[in-house]
């Protein structure tokens, strides 16, 4: 496809995106608001809507939920959510605009020529439609050149690709600044060589849902069944591989070509009726609208969301771990976002004059059988704790990577009251000794709400030569922190809680002599 050259060559590069506008707050405008506000961004919404609001709340809250899930690694502080009266107020200062009004052509171009005549000139404008092509939305903008397709995937916070097209008028530029911008917040913009309507994944959905609507049609098999068929096979297979890379390994030693040879004649077979739509009739619409009401009996919407987002992050996290923990697919994308995230706090604590403490919310894959937070989920707070006060230090992943860290070596972890579902908790973390190899710390964690102490660890780590696995001196740029932290800390009061063991039991009496005797039978 021919693309413009930019306007305005000597704009300089935007950095990273802090404003972003959302034009439209429905199930995809609502997701985009959600993704741009845990990122960091601050976020401008209009939607006539008069319910708006409550709508967009309920996605963000499901968005936090789920992220509070997905990662451990410290993400930023949310952006701040305001709702103004109009398209001009809202894109205002937005350095990325995210159009997701209903799909009709005539209703995007005036809502996309409002946002062009407000917009600053240099920000990018972005529609989130399915199927549109860009050449036409972008007809009767006054700067075409910024404007582009990106078409996002539901639900839009937490699966990570962005389909980036251009129509003729955009700039070359434009396709490779969206998708360099649209990186920090966990999404992979991919670019789509030339337009087409549907783009490439709307194309291969499309596509299915038209033999599936044939297959219910023609009585093969009810809804539930077809999802079945899907959720069970190759609904497993294409989150960690594509079609291809899929074929290639059904091809077996002999690879693509062979497969290419065996399978591709099937497909003069009459397998499809793809070419044909299916006559969506009052009849087929309510057979199918009575099967789907069947299967999801019980569920509501908010709860299905619920479900889906907490099947999505367990997907996401073994992807992580795929291809021997190097992370596969979406799940090396969440990787790398995490270690973004890292690098950008241990930059923050570096430069910090103050150890800030953690504060963390209990998510449900954090609560067992008891109905509050699980006993290893204590650890990994505490573990975060020490990870924040080490990046403060100045043991951060450059350092680590040098060949050099902590390890620790001992815990001592104290129970003391219970963390529900959503509580706020928060640790506070202290140096109580060192010396060149060795750092004894204390943390306190408690519940935000009344300042309950729930828990306290003690641990103690050891300075580590990474390569050799063996205990040596840190450097002196650390020993200095640590000793400065140590001085700012020493007005506090002792912690009383520090240095206690844990004591035997005694049991009474009667059952001290059942128990000798079970000893003793037990040797003999
Ligand atoms: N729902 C989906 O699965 C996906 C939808 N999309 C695309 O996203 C766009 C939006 O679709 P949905 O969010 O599903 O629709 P929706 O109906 O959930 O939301 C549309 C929102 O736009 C608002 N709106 C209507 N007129 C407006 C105006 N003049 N200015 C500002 N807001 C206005 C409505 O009040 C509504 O909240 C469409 O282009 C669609 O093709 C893209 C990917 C997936
Ligand atoms: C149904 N749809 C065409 C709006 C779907 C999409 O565009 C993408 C998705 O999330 O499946």
């Amino acid at each position: 496809m021919d693309h413009a050259t930019p306007s305005s060559a000597a704009t300089p590069a935007l950095a990273r995106v802090t404003k972003a506008a959302c034009v439209g707050g429905g199930v995809i405008g609502g997701g985009w608001v959600a993704r741009f506000l845990l990122a960091g961004i601050d976020v401008a919404v209009f939607d006539p809507h008069p319910e708006a609001a409550r709508i967009v709340g309920e996605v963000v809250a499901n968005a936090e939920a789920a992220y509070a899930a997905l990662t451990d690694a410290p993400l930023p502080k949310p952006g701040t959510l305001t709702f103004r009266a109009s398209i001009a107020e809202t894109v205002a200062g937005a350095d990325w605009i995210q159009e997701s009004v209903p799909e009709r052509l005539d209703l995007k171009r005036s809502v996309l020529a409002e946002i062009d005549a407000a917009a600053r000139p240099d920000a990018l404008i972005g529609s989130s439609t399915s199927g549109l092509l860009p050449s036409d939305l972008q007809a009767e903008l006054r700067h075409p050149e910024r404007f582009f397709v990106a078409h996002p995937y539901n639900p839009v916070y937490l699966l990570p690709l962005v389909e980036i097209v251009g129509g003729k008028a955009t700039a070359r530029e434009t396709i490779s600044e969206a998708i360099r911008l649209i990186e920090p917040t966990g999404m992979k913009g991919v670019a789509i060589d030339r337009e087409i309507e549907a783009f490439v994944g709307d194309r291969l959905l499309e596509a299915l849902w038209r033999e599936a609507l044939w297959l219910i049609k023609d009585g093969i098999c009810d809804v539930e069944t077809l999802d079945d068929v899907i959720r069970y096979s190759f609904g497993l297979r294409w989150a960690q591989m594509g079609l291809f890379q899929t074929y290639r390994i059904a091809g077996g030693e002999a690879g693509m070509r062979h497969f290419l040879g065996q399978f591709g004649p099937a497909l003069q077979w009459p397998w499809t009726k793809l070419t044909d739509v299916v006559d969506l009739d009052e009849a087929l619409v309510d057979r199918i609208a009575s099967q789907s009401d069947a299967q999801n009996e019980g569920l509501s919407i908010r709860r299905l969301e619920r479900i889906r987002d907490q099947n999505l992050v367990g997907i996401l996290q073994a992807l992580k771990g795929g291809d021997d923990g190097r992370g596969w697919g979406a799940g090396k994308l969440l990787a790398d976002f995490e270690q973004g995230l890292w690098r950008q706090a241990s930059a923050e604590a570096a430069g910090a004059d103050a150890l800030r403490p953690l504060t963390v919310r209990v998510s449900p894959s954090w609560i067992d059988y008891n109905g509050h937070m699980t006993e290893h989920r204590y650890l990994q707070v505490l573990g975060d704790a020490t990870d924040q006060l080490l990046r403060f230090i100045g043991v951060d992943l450059a350092y680590v990577e040098a060949g050099a860290s902590y390890y620790t070596v001992e815990s001592h972890l104290r129970h003391l009251g219970e963390a529900k579902l959503g509580d706020r908790i928060t640790a506070t973390s202290r140096v109580l000794s060192f010396d060149g190899k060795r750092l004894h710390l204390f943390h306190r964690l408690t519940r935000s709400a009344d300042g309950a102490t729930i828990a306290t660890g003690e641990h103690m780590l050891l300075h580590v030569e990474r390569a050799s696995g063996k205990a040596a001196p840190a450097a002196d740029t650390i020993l200095r922190r640590i000793a400065a932290l140590a001085a700012a800390q020493a007005h506090e009061a002792a912690e009383a809680e520090a240095g206690r063991a844990i004591r035997p039991a005694t049991p009474p009496a009667d059952h001290a002599a059942a128990a000798a005797e079970a000893n003793t039978s037990n040797r003999g």
